[in-house]
């Protein structure tokens, strides 16, 4: 079953007499349960893209539907908590809360709907990420790979239906890197999760049941190893 259903989606920027089509009418159905990598150069469109997905930018034209809703037509507020019930997003900067130590930005979501975390699940995801020692520190104490992997257990502690997450190896070596792809994707089969990645890195792109390749705003390429119903 089709989770997310994206037509005709375009997101131009204009800046004086450049106009840069960021996103340049993307199609594209995603099934339950599958997990997507979308790769292509630096610029061709991938964070807008899934900001667009999330509703943290607003498409030009086009339309994203979600589980049968139209993330366009939600008010800010309608958006923010669909956001926050639905999907876990692992931002490519962290957006980490310097506040709050790793425990509470991994909880923060929970608090903003004013629900109260399942700590078992939450130290279970600590454990599997290696990040339970650092369960009192505050960010600014923390390498990227560290901070990193907080933004990760953050999007997976709520259990969303959806993940989208912009570059979450980024920072990691390749052994992390394997380890932690490998946990997203128990963690999204035992749970149901759909898995909107982007990456760069080829060797992470394949734990993918799809690859999705943009270039200039555009689907290029697709190849799928593993088809989900
Ligand atoms: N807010 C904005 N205003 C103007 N131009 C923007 C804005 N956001 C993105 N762009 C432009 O849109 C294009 C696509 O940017 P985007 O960040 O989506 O690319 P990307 O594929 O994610 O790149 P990277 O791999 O470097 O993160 C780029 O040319 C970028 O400069």
């Amino acid at each position: 079953m089709d989770i997310i259903k994206i037509k005709d989606l375009k997101k131009y920027y204009i800046n004086g007499d450049i106009t840069v089509k960021a996103v340049d009418g993307i199609d594209l159905s995603i099934k339950e349960n599958e997990f997507i990598a979308i790769v292509g150069k630096s610029g061709s469109g991938k964070t807008t893209f899934l900001n667009l997905l999330s509703g943290i930018e607003k498409p030009d034209t086009g339309s994203v539907i979600i589980s049968g809703k139209n993330i366009s037509s939600m008010s800010m507020d309608e958006k923010a908590i669909f956001r926050r019930r639905e999907i876990g997003i692992v931002f490519q900067s962290y957006n980490l809360v310097s506040t709050l130590s790793v425990k509470d930005n991994i909880i923060l979501p929970f608090y903003l709907d004013k629900r109260k975390p399942d700590m078992n699940f939450v130290s279970e995801i600590m454990r599997f990420l290696s990040i339970e020692e650092k369960a009192d520190f505050m960010p600014h104490s923390l390498s990227g790979g560290e901070k990193q992997r907080v933004a990760i257990a953050r999007a997976m502690a709520i259990k969303p239906s959806i993940i989208l997450a912009d570059e979450p190896t980024g920072n990691l070596d390749s052994s992390m890197s394997k380890d932690v792809m490998n946990m997203i994707k128990i963690m999204s089969e035992k749970y149901s999760q759909t898995i909107i990645m982007v990456t760069h890195d080829e060797s992470i792109a394949q734990f993918a049941d799809r690859i999705i390749k943009i270039k200039d705003g555009k689907i290029v390429r697709e190849e799928t190893f593993k088809s989900k119903i």
